[in-house]
């Protein structure tokens, strides 16, 4: 007897996706920790000889992923607040390429920075993080000052799908200090949240990065220790943004994580993206940060 479209979807068991920690550790065993920032700025897109419009965000946006899969990364992090100055349009062409990245396998990182309150996450968290989601990503940053418990939705559904959720612990501008250092070595704010990720972190285990990884820009890792934080047992990856255009070099990221590094996923946008606009001179800038990084 023919079923009814809908009864025949229902009874087919939903994909299971190998949790985003170990996918991430496979993405940066096969390419390195290279993260391949996606920050298409009006100044870039001029550089390109691109329109600071939509379809040139588009171009712009392809193209780059086009050397990062070609090249391999260990993920891509668009921008988000770059492609909503330009309104619904923008996010169409961020949709794209996160779409496309998807078919192209690369990792995606979107870089939101959402938080909210619990009831108002859970909306965010279903944009970014659930399966058919135009915007779905594999992972999104978040922001935990309304406290690291009201992101709890996000991280609930990363875990559920299979995604993760990177959240800002120490960030790279002068500014974020007078708030992650309140409480110095003894209790910081920094290291309140460092903890309550490593917790999540735990039903993971030892051998595997768990789903809750932390900002810790690379300009600032040295600072950690003298907070109280230990990055080597947060159990989760750790995005640094920071790397070539802020001044962090691979020598001195490695000084400044130490044993953490190997959990360290180094992010840069505009130090590689300036060597644009040809796939090829991108994928020149690639490979030279992924030698760099290796080093
Ligand atoms: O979450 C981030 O990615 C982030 C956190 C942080 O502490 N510092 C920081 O620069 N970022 C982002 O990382 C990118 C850095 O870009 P470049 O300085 O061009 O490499 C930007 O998209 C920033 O918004």
């Amino acid at each position: 007897m023919n079923q009814p479209d809908d009864v025949r979807q229902a009874s087919v068991p939903a994909p299971v996706r190998v949790p985003f920690g170990q996918r991430l550790a496979a993405a940066m065993q096969e390419h390195g920790p290279l993260c391949m920032g996606i920050d298409p700025h009006a100044g870039l897109l001029a550089e390109w000889g691109l329109t600071d419009t939509a379809e040139g965000l588009e171009t712009f946006s392809l193209r780059s992923l086009e050397a990062a899969a070609a090249e391999g990364v260990a993920a891509i992090k668009p921008q988000v607040a770059l492609y909503e100055r330009h309104g619904s349009s923008g996010i169409a062409a961020l949709e794209r390429l996160l779409g496309q990245a998807r078919d192209a396998e690369v990792l995606t990182i979107a870089d939101a920075k959402r938080g909210d309150i619990g009831s108002t996450m859970a909306g965010y968290a279903e944009a970014w993080l659930s399966d058919g989601s135009p915007l779905a990503a594999d992972a999104v940053t978040l922001s935990p000052y309304l406290g690291y418990e009201s992101l709890r939705p996000a991280i609930d559904l990363a875990v559920q799908n299979g995604r993760g959720v990177f959240v800002l612990a120490l960030t790279s501008n002068p500014e974020g200090a007078s708030v992650q250092h309140v409480g110095g070595a003894d209790g910081s704010v920094a290291r309140s949240i460092a903890r309550a990720a490593a917790a999540d972190n735990a039903e993971a285990g030892p051998d595997h990065l768990g789903p809750v990884g932390l900002v810790v820009g690379a300009t600032v890792a040295e600072d950690a220790a003298r907070l109280g934080l230990d990055l080597a047992t947060v159990g989760g990856a750790l995005l640094a943004p920071g790397f070539g255009a802020q001044g962090a070099t691979a020598h001195g990221m490695k000084t400044g994580f130490g044993q953490a590094w190997p959990h360290v996923v180094a992010t840069s946008s505009r130090a590689i993206l300036q060597a644009g606009p040809t796939i090829e001179s991108l994928r020149e800038a690639i490979r030279r940060n992924r030698a760099d990084l290796a080093g």
